[in-house]
């Protein structure tokens, strides 16, 4: 496995009225070209964490060290998607590419390409208030990896679905991680899920309730596609929820 950033010594406050709140407190992580997860109870700090990482947010102290001296390039897919709701799906994921520089015609070639990855071919011209919910995360997910990330974010990104919707896409997000058609080197995701974050994860961190420190690391070395009922699932399963409780 590849390094591609090490997490040193990091720890986040915020200032509120009732003066200093600690979020994230002394943590240090490896990242290699995973598919890495940070699960946690709710307000521990993951969000921050995943921002920290991301660059739009800054440590109070402690720093993030990318193997390259430099931040990759980052796709973001968070818990609700920001569509713009008066320009058709194509556009939406079209403008992103086009903000960066690249010409109409070819922006809107790579919208179609990557919204044919998210199954959404067909849906190119419809707007975002014809979608259901689970098509508007695939919209939010093609712009994601339109921007050839190196490593993709997502925030809790199924936990807005019904549960139908949020597994098949959690199926699709691995056949894309696993098929290598992106030039992703790393998935980092942020759930409360036990059971989501072992059936995606090759490692799961487990963060304490506020403020987070790293309660463990757990390697799921189990083939894909995984079996929820398998006992080594299962296994797994009872070592996390012994770490998270
Ligand atoms: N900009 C901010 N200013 C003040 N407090 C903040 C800010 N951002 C986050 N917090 C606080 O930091 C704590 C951690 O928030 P964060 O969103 O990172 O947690 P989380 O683990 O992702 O939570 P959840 O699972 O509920 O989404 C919370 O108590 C939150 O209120």
């Amino acid at each position: 496995m590849n390094l591609l950033l090490s997490i040193k010594n990091l720890s986040k406050s915020f200032k509120s009225n009732s003066g200093e709140i600690k979020v994230i407190d002394n943590i240090s992580l490896d990242i290699y070209n995973e598919f890495f997860v940070i699960l946690g109870p709710s307000g521990c700090g993951k969000s921050t964490l995943l921002r920290i990482i991301a660059g739009v947010d800054k440590p109070t102290s402690g720093n993030i060290i990318f193997q390259t001296g430099k931040p990759p390039r980052f796709g973001f897919v968070f818990q609700f998607p920001s569509l713009i709701p008066w320009i058709t799906v194509l556009e939406n994921v079209a403008i992103v590419l086009k903000n960066m520089g690249i010409p109409k015609n070819e922006a809107e070639e790579s919208a179609k390409k990557y919204l044919s990855i998210v199954g959404l071919s067909g849906f190119e011209n419809v707007y975002p208030y014809e979608l259901s919910g689970g098509m508007r995360q695939r919209v939010n997910l093609a712009r994601a990896l339109s921007v050839q990330p190196e490593i993709l974010l997502m925030d809790e990104p199924f936990s807005n679905l019904d549960p139908l919707t949020a597994e098949n896409l959690r199926a699709e997000i691995l056949d894309i991680w696993l098929s290598n058609i992106t030039p992703m080197k790393a998935i980092i995701m942020v759930t409360h899920s036990v059971d989501e974050a072992i059936f995606l994860a090759d490692r799961i961190v487990i963060l304490t309730p506020r403020p987070s420190k790293i309660s463990n690391i757990v390697n799921v070395d189990l083939p894909r596609p995984r079996n929820r009922r398998s006992p080594e699932f299962e296994k797994i399963e009872d070592l996390v929820y012994s770490y998270v409780s």
